[in-house]
This record gives C-alpha cells, sequence and structure tokens, in this order.
C-alpha cells in the first residue's frame, strides 16, 4: 500500500484523505474504472496538482490516484498495486443541477470541507482550462501541456462531454476538436497518441493527426495523460451504420470493402512508420501460449465457456504446428482492439481509424510489440458477426459477405488478403471471441450471448 507521493503536488495535503471515502463509492461505478469486481481496499496518491485555486465557487485539482484492490471478489489476504487513474475534481459549494450527473459526493473534512466534489470533465470553465492548457504550451507542476505547430487551436472553444458510453472520458471543444483523456494511465507513451503521430509523420489521411498532447512527467517517466484531435463532424461510427442497414434488411458490403481498403492503407502505413520484425517458432509459441493462458483464464472466469475451451484450444495449437513446421509471419505495429466502433466514416464517405490504445486491460508494454496485421483483420471480422447478432432484424448471411468484402478490400488496399492464412486468423478472431467473453462478462453481462454465439461455432472444426 506504501507508494512514494511524487512531490509535484500543488494541492492542499490532506485533500485525498478528505476525498477517500467519497471515491471508493464513486470510483468502481464509473464505466471506465478498470477494476470491476475487486473491492477496493484504498487509495493513494500519485501526483495532485491544482488547477485553480478554490475561490468560493469553483476550486479544481488534477489527481492521479492509485486504488489498491484484493486479488478476487471472494477475499483472500492478497493485494495488488492497482491502477492508477486520473481524475479532474471539482470543488464548489453547492452543485448546479445541470452538474448532478457529476457528483462524487460532499467532502465532510480536510481542505475542502463543506465543498461538494464533482468530476469536473462535466464543467465548463474545468474543461475550457484544459484545452486553454493545450492551446498555450502550460507547465503546471508535473502536468505538460502539448501543441502541434501545424494546428492553430482557437480560443474560447465551447466544450461538451461526450455522453457515450467510453473506456475513457472525451469533450468536444466547439465542433473542432476532441480531447481524450485516458482514465487508467500507466508510465511510458500510450499507443494512442504514438501511432496517430507517427501516421501522421508518414502523411496518412485516415487517422485524426494528434493537435495537442497532455503528459504527466513523473519519476524519471512520461505519461500520456490525453489527446486532442480534430473532430470528425457529421461522421458516423461504423457501428451505427451498420445497425443502421441491417434494421433496413440491407447489406453493407460496400462500406465493408472500403473499410478494408482503409484498414490496409493504415498497416501500411504503419509498417512504413515504425519497427516491423519477423515471428518464428518462439514466438509464435509464445503467442499461441498466451492465447491458451487467456482461454483458461477466461474460463475460470466465465463458467459458460468451460466446456467449449478444449476444442477452442484447438486453433492455438494449429498455429504452433505451423511454426514448428518452419512457417514464419510479419510483424508490425496494429491497432490492436479494432472494431466497427472505432471506424468514423465522413460525410463525404471516407473512414477513419481512431483509438489506438489496444486492449487496455494488457500491460503497455504488449500494447507497443509489433504483432502480425491479421489481428486487426480479426478484430473486424468479429465485429461484422457482432453486429449480425445484436441487430433486431436478422439478414441471412449478413455478416459472411461483410466478412469476405472486407478481405477483397483489404486485399485491393495493398495488404496480403487475410483469407491465404487461415491458420492464424482462426487463432485470432478465437482469442478475440474469448476475449469478447470475459470483456462482457464484467461490462455488459447482457451481450454475453453474442460472443458466445461465436465461441459455440469457432469450437466446430473447419471442413479440411
Ligand atoms: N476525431 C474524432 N471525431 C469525431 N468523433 C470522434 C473522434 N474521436 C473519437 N470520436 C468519438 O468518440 C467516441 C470515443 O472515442 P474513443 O477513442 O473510441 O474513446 P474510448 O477509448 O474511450 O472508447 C468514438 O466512438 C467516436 O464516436
Ligand atoms: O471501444 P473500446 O476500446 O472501449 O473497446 C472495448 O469495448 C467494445 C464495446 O464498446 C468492445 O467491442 C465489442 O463490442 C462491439 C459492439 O459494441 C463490437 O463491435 C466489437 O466487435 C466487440 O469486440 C471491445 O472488445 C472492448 O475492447
Amino acid at each position: 500500500m506504501s507508494e512514494a507521493v511524487i512531490r509535484t503536488d500543488t494541492s492542499p495535503p490532506g485533500l485525498l484523505a478528505s476525498l477517500d471515502p467519497l471515491l471508493r463509492e464513486w470510483l468502481p461505478r464509473q464505466r471506465w474504472f478498470a477494476g470491476k469486481g475487486r473491492p477496493v481496499t484504498g487509495f493513494s496518491l500519485v501526483a495532485a496538482t491544482e488547477l485553480l485555486p478554490a475561490d468560493s465557487r469553483l476550486g479544481l485539482h488534477h489527481v492521479l490516484v492509485r486504488a489498491h484492490q484484493r486479488h478476487t471478489p471472494a477475499g483472500g489476504a492478497a493485494e495488488e498495486p492497482g491502477d492508477c487513474y486520473q481524475l479532474l475534481i471539482g470543488t464548489r459549494e453547492a452543485l448546479p443541477p445541470r452538474l448532478a450527473p457529476a457528483l462524487i459526493g460532499h467532502v465532510a473534512e480536510g481542505p475542502a470541507a463543506g465543498r461538494t466534489a464533482y468530476d469536473a470533465l462535466y464543467d465548463t470553465r474545468p474543461a475550457e482550462v484544459l484545452l486553454e492548457a493545450l492551446r498555450t504550451r502550460a507547465r503546471i507542476g508535473g502536468l505538460r501541456f502539448e501543441r502541434s505547430p501545424k494546428d492553430d487551436i482557437r480560443a474560447g472553444l465551447v466544450p461538451r462531454l461526450m455522453t457515450a458510453e467510453q473506456s475513457n472520458s472525451s469533450v468536444v471543444y466547439g465542433d473542432t476538436f476532441i480531447l481524450k483523456l485516458l482514465r487508467r494511465i500507466v508510465p511510458g507513451v500510450n499507443p494512442d497518441l504514438e501511432l496517430p503521430l507517427a501516421l501522421a509523420r508518414e502523411g496518412c489521411p485516415r487517422v485524426p493527426a494528434p493537435a495537442g498532447w497532455m503528459v504527466a512527467d513523473l519519476a524519471g517517466r512520461s505519461w500520456t495523460l490525453g489527446v486532442l484531435q480534430p473532430y470528425l463532424q457529421g461522421a458516423t461510427d461504423g457501428w451505427e451504420l451498420a445497425l443502421r442497414e441491417l434494421a433496413k434488411g440491407e447489406d453493407f458490403v460496400a462500406e465493408a470493402r472500403a473499410l478494408g481498403r482503409a484498414t490496409a492503407e493504415v498497416h501500411t502505413a504503419l509498417a512504413r512508420a515504425l519497427p516491423t520484425a519477423t515471428v518464428g517458432q518462439a514466438q509464435v509459441r509464445r503467442l499461441a501460449d498466451g492465447m491458451s493462458e487467456r482461454l483458461e483464464g477466461a474460463a475460470r472466469a466465465v463458467p459458460l465457456l468451460r466446456s467449449y475451451a478444449p476444442a477452442l484450444g484447438t486453433a492455438f495449437t494449429a498455429l504452433a504446428d505451423l511454426a514448428a513446421e518452419g512457417r514464419t509471419w510479419t510483424a508490425q505495429r496494429v491497432h490492436g482492439d479494432l472494431h466497427l466502433g472505432q471506424c468514423l466514416r465522413s460525410p463525404d464517405g471516407e473512414w477513419s481509424l481512431i483509438d489506438f490504445e489496444g486492449e487496455p486491460a494488457k500491460p503497455l508494454a504488449e500494447r507497443r510489440l509489433p504483432q502480425p496485421a491479421v489481428r486487426d483483420v480479426a478484430g473486424m471480422l468479429r465485429s461484422f458477426d457482432y453486429a449480425a447478432h445484436s441487430a433486431e432484424v436478422r439478414v441471412p448471411g449478413w455478416a459472411d459477405s461483410c466478412r469476405a468484402a472486407y478481405c477483397t478490400g483489404y486485399a485491393e488496399g495493398g495488404g496480403r488478403d487475410p483469407r491465404t492464412d487461415p491458420v492464424l486468423l482462426r487463432a485470432y478472431e478465437t482469442d478475440k471471441a474469448v476475449y469478447e467473453v470475459l470483456y462482457e462478462a464484467r461490462h455488459r453481462p447482457d451481450w454475453l450471448p453474442v460472443p458466445l454465439a461465436a465461441v459455440r461455432r469457432l469450437s466446430v472444426p473447419e471442413p479440411a
């Protein structure tokens, strides 16, 4: 439980102690809280920075806090160091009704005693403070705000918090920029900044180029805290579009093909921009072992998965066997969590890819490793299947035709047709379906039947 507080703190001492009981109750209820199902046993402060001095109306603190948790809900003494979260905490004498959804609680003691603490991203003035800091390349305590010389960030853009279900929190400024504040943060550069910056250097237009970014310099490391990007006005995400077409009983083949082309273009640019590697027998064995371990873990956590586990595992052994015969693959930086919701179609019909964070639950070092590009393709193929299984209207063959069109588009866009590598594709698709079972069990139990349907299909051996 003991982590030295990094003394860049400019917030009044005792602030976290006074918030502790409130955060214990509030934090686990947030959509972006990663440690669901394990009780929070306490907090330690990593850094706290006063962004606005508390006057009678509004106080504002940027807080990095580590949530300590028990390993399992069943108890046991074991505690883990816990995840670090980024919070923007406002304090006011009273919350106006429009800020009711932002309530953290009433502070009983300490420097903010008698005031109400709330999630300040919901509030206009605090969100303006962040944009202003990016615009002026501010340095506040250990916080560093940067901006790309290419972008002109206008002062006074009006902020609004996005209300969509998210793993992080995003604020849109005047329909011109969108700032994503990462909620669970880790030391090092986050791929959600690293990859869009690299793609911008390559001149790849498929990914909005970072206009600014926010970093904490702590204990000799830079922690990415947030990224500001141009807001694609009027864009619709692929998930919404796919469901719309499904509801009308329409196919999605042309869009799926365009998405395949866009994905291949991004992959080609990433392979040019950042190191690639050859993966041979030893690495593929580790990859297959990792997939098997994830399957075992998911089967322990989700009993419904257990009876399928042996059959699903054959996809991973088949991959290891192929590598043992001498087959090698090229690895490169990839998106890491690609699905329809990460693809935005602008009104001019062009597709962009967003959210390069990778699977947030994986360690950063692992997310930044070069991997076979088929991994992203498998994510998209799963997503067409998700859409078809979530829609109220069932359209026979809808997912299959999208999947085929996406692969065709991928090959047209300069990628290698994923269908020429069926063993690797199946292994990644199986791994993704297993991940989804665990994800849905933790976050959206009502959705569990969707990946479970895929699990059933994938556990039937493919005809030779
Ligand atoms: N550049 C952008 N332009 C328009 N909308 C965006 C942009 N970036 C993100 N969004 C919207 O914000 C949502 C959340 O963004 P995302 O990066 O996926 O965040 P998270 O990691 O929290 O899920 C997206 O689904 C999309 O609707
Ligand atoms: O968008 P995130 O980076 O937060 O990704 C996580 O949440 C996704 C759901 O919002 C989840 O995606 C799964 O559901 C999607 C439909 O809502 C579907 O299109 C995807 O194919 C499916 O994997 C994603 O797995 C998770 O990491």
